[in-house]
């Protein structure tokens, strides 16, 4: 059978992992896709770099275009990263006809939409296993192997260069600038780190596994980011004596509990760092290792784990997509398995809930003037607003003038809706007894 030809758009991290593993595998791969795979064409703008990794394997050329106006590619597959150049370069390969492949998560997180009816439309496909948890099969997983479920809810650790920087912080103690250097030099971070740090990589990766899981369009921008930058080593220690391990976490949940007081029904997008119980497996994800717990009705919890990047992990989920399509290149376009799991006609336009509709329980730490009845004032607010308390812990903080006397007070509540948790919080920082900005993270048990 005639060999598959691919274009490769850019050959840095990912490009080259994916150049080595598909010559180093070659007739492993060949035996499994039932044709040959060749890379015969790579674009990069460092086109002396680009010569070096290929060793006059393949042709290289500065312009990606070129590589899309080649009759003979087959499939081009995007390597550059970004959303301005890239969405143009994807789109224009959709229309020369070619089959698609991305790592790029930020780019189908905010124009999938377009992309995909794109791609529909020319009955070509766009893989993206490599865009969301690297080298973990995620999204043949929850596409195809979870497919008989009503999927509840996935929880995941989807960013390693913010897992390896608190895994430093709480391991090594290492400092956190010094941990995202290294991530850097490990291949793991973004080309813009503020994307892994803020949490916004994290949420582009929620944004398809949300869309993935439960039939809508990717929603990019109602998703709620927050990233690891605010957090203090006091709470990562108070968690770690209270039992809990600080992870980023990104999270998707379906939300029909219009009974429940304070309920919803709608879509839970959202990314920030959680409190998890220590002896759960995904409390224990360390390094730039990835984990995506998934809730199905029929199947119950499962738990997918890897390493979610870095040049081979990643091109691991490149090549399984290039099988996928060399598979599937003469058959009916009504044979693929659709882009995000529903066919298109089935999606639902169920809304992203607002943060304040969401449900969690929370952690808080109070800096607070040690004397007679704050407390009290603390719990008074909390129960006037419904929310109750699970744990109390209080611990003496350092004195900062002779006579004053501060005390930390941590708080693990039960589930509450975040908007009176916002309430409540607002009303006790107005309190003179209050003495520092009051600390929330949110937590799940996961169970
Ligand atoms: N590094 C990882 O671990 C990882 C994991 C999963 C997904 N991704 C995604 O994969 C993509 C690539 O990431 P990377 O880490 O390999 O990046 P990289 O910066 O190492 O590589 C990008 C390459 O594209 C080239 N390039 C830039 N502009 C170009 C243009 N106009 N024309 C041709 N070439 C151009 C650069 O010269 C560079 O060689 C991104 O979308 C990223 O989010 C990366
Ligand atoms: N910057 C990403 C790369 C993988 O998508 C990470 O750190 O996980
Ligand atoms: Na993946």
């Amino acid at each position: 059978m005639k060999a598959i030809e691919v274009g490769l758009l850019g050959i840095g991290t990912v490009g080259g992992g994916t150049f080595r593993v598909l010559q180093r595998n070659e007739e492993e791969i060949r035996r499994r896709a039932g044709r040959a795979i060749r890379i015969s064409m790579v674009a990069d703008l460092d086109t002396a770099r680009a010569e070096q990794v290929v060793g006059g394997a393949a042709k290289v050329v500065g312009d990606a275009r070129a590589v899309i106006a080649n009759p003979d590619i087959d499939v081009v597959v995007e390597l550059i990263g970004g959303t301005g150049l890239a969405k143009a370069l994807v789109l224009e390969a959709i229309a020369a006809g070619k089959h698609v492949v991305t790592a790029n998560k930020a780019l189908l997180a905010i124009h999938g939409t377009e992309i995909f009816a794109a791609a529909r439309a020319k009955g070509v496909v766009v893989a993206f296993e490599a865009a969301v948890a690297g080298g973990i099969p995620i999204i043949k997983a929850l596409r195809e192997g979870l497919s008989a479920n009503r999927l509840e809810w996935v929880a995941g650790i989807v960013n390693g260069t913010t897992n390896y920087i608190l895994s430093e912080m709480r391991s090594k103690g290492v400092d956190f600038a010094a941990a995202l250097k290294d991530a850097q030099a490990l291949g793991y971070a973004e080309a813009d780190p503020t994307f892994d740090v803020e949490g916004v990589d994290a949420a582009h990766k929620a944004t398809l596994v949300g869309a993935i899981a439960f039939g809508i369009p990717v929603q990019f921008a109602s998703a709620y980011v927050e990233g690891i930058g605010a957090l203090q080593a006091a709470d990562i220690a108070y968690a770690e004596q209270l039992g809990y391990r600080l992870k980023l976490l990104a999270i998707t949940k379906r939300r029909d509990d219009l009974q429940q007081q304070g309920g919803a029904t709608g879509i839970e997008l959202r990314v920030h760092p959680t409190l998890v119980p220590a002896k759960r497996l995904i409390a224990n994800v360390e390094g730039a290792m990835n984990a995506v717990l998934v809730h199905g009705d029929a199947v119950g919890t499962t738990m997918y784990y890897g390493k979610g990047a870095g040049a081979e992990p990643t091109a691991s989920a490149v090549i399984a997509d290039l099988v996928d399509i060399a598979r599937l290149i003469t058959a009916d376009p009504d044979h693929h398995v659709p882009h995000l799991a529903f066919q298109p006609a089935e999606m639902h336009d169920t809304p992203v809930l607002p943060i304040e509709a969401v449900i969690t329980s929370f952690y808080l730490r109070l800096q607070v003037e040690d004397r007679t009845g704050v407390l009290a004032r603390i719990t008074r607010i909390l129960a006037d607003n419904d929310i109750s308390i699970d744990a109390l812990l209080q611990r003496p903080a350092e004195s900062d003038a002779p006579g004053a006397s501060r005390t930390d007070v941590i708080i693990l509540t039960h589930d509450t809706v975040e908007g009176r948790m916002t309430r409540a919080i607002a009303e006790m920082q107005a309190l003179p007894t209050v003495l520092a900005p009051i600390v929330r993270i949110r937590k799940e048990e996961l169970g």
